[in-house]
């Protein structure tokens, strides 16, 4: 055969391939409307997983391959579709403008704010410099302090979201996927850690330290003057401070913060006993709702894209197009999912003007999933 024939055969299928594509495409279009009226997401990775072990189950392996790459590019084309008929991005783009308009101008006083710990904790210190009169209700865990908030227990919630020198909390970025709440206000706290005793305890004393394991990493070096101390890992700091208070044991310390110290009637032992001086802890203020105070410069999302070359890229050329600096980029894996990774970004970014709300709404349709986590300021 003649390249001529081979080539009119190669436009009569890519005739049929486009029909089908059409075809394909209103089906998925459709089906973008029943995930609407039932609450469904848009991406099943259970449904596109079957569909590839379908049609590469008698395939020439080489080819397999090849059918491969095609549909998973296919899906991709048609959850942005999906997420455009469903108006993803025209729905981001309401809220924040009705955020805009509603949300309070600063932080409101007279409110409760959930901490995770008992009093004394770092979390504490972080609401009382964003609060001046606020009621403050311990948690236990920093999962019970999204839920406070989430349920409306609690007007707003505080979290410590990463250290300069020990890293992110994990387990805080997680909640972020798990719980819906929205990041209002952050604050960045110098921290100093102290080494605290029951009065009477001395250095030779020491047997067990209790701690926060970020503050544990944070004073590692501090540690190592204590060779035959066990060191056990608490909730909080300020547990671990009231926990040396209560118990009998007169062998037993606590890293923790001077306030602390001081609250729960223990000794300073040590002062300033962290790593490096240039100690700084990053909490985030949580609400249930999406409120946009004045002065805003920073937002924070959520993603995932899809397995493929380029897709990260992708996403980082949406910032670099409207000049957007990154501050910050996270990884987190996904529960129940091999290999599969959420993204979470801080960006330097003003939601209020018009570019950054059109930079949000490309984000939503380059990636397979995209959560607005808020717009705020930084103390
Ligand atoms: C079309 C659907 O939505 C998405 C796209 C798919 C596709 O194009 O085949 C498959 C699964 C979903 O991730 C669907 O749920 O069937």
């Amino acid at each position: 055969m003649d390249i001529q024939e081979l080539r009119a055969g190669i436009d009569a299928v890519d005739n049929q391939i486009r029909d089908l594509f059409t075809q394909r495409m209103d089906l998925s279009s459709q089906i973008a409307d029943y995930k609407r009226s039932n609450k469904l997401p848009i991406l099943d990775r259970t449904r596109e997983r079957e569909i590839l072990a379908r049609l590469t189950a008698d395939q020439d392996p080489d080819l397999a391959n090849y059918t491969r790459m095609l549909f998973k590019t296919l899906f991709d084309m048609s959850r942005a579709y999906q997420s455009a008929r469903m108006g993803e991005s025209q729905q981001l783009e309401e809220q924040i403008k009705s955020a805009l308009e509603a949300s309070p101008r600063k932080l409101p006083q007279n409110v409760t704010v959930a901490c995770q710990g008992v009093e004394g904790a770092y979390s504490q210190i972080a609401c009382d410099k964003l609060f001046a009169s606020a009621g403050v209700m311990f948690m236990d865990s920093f999962e019970g302090v999204a839920r406070a908030v989430g349920s409306g227990l609690c007007d707003y919630g505080i979290l410590p979201i990463e250290n300069n020198l020990y890293g992110s909390v994990n387990e805080v970025y997680d909640l972020m996927r798990k719980h819906s709440f929205y990041i209002v206000r952050s604050i960045k706290l110098r921290i100093n850690h102290s080494l605290v005793v029951k009065p009477g305890t001395t250095d030779g004393d020491i047997r067990e330290i209790f701690s926060h394991e970020q503050a544990i990493g944070q004073c590692s070096e501090f540690l190592k003057k204590y060779p035959n101390a066990k060191v056990t890992i608490c909730e909080n700091t300020a547990m671990a401070a009231k926990h040396v208070a209560q118990s009998d044991r007169s062998d037993v310390a606590a890293i923790c913060s001077a306030e602390c110290s001081e609250l729960y009637g223990l000794k300073q032992l040590h002062r300033d006993i962290q790593n490096s001086d240039n100690n700084y802890t990053r909490f985030i203020c949580i609400a249930k709702d999406l409120q946009i105070l004045e002065g805003v410069n920073k937002v924070s999302i959520l993603f995932r894209v899809p397995h493929r070359p380029g897709s990260l890229y992708e996403v980082l050329s949406t910032f670099a197009t409207v000049g957007v600096n990154v501050s910050k980029l996270e990884s987190r894996p996904i529960p129940g999912h091999d290999f599969d990774f959420l993204f979470y970004a801080d960006v330097d970014a003003d939601c209020r003007e018009e570019q950054t709300v059109k930079m949000l709404c490309d984000l939503t349709r380059c990636t397979e999933e995209m959560t607005f986590l808020g717009a705020y300021s930084e103390a």
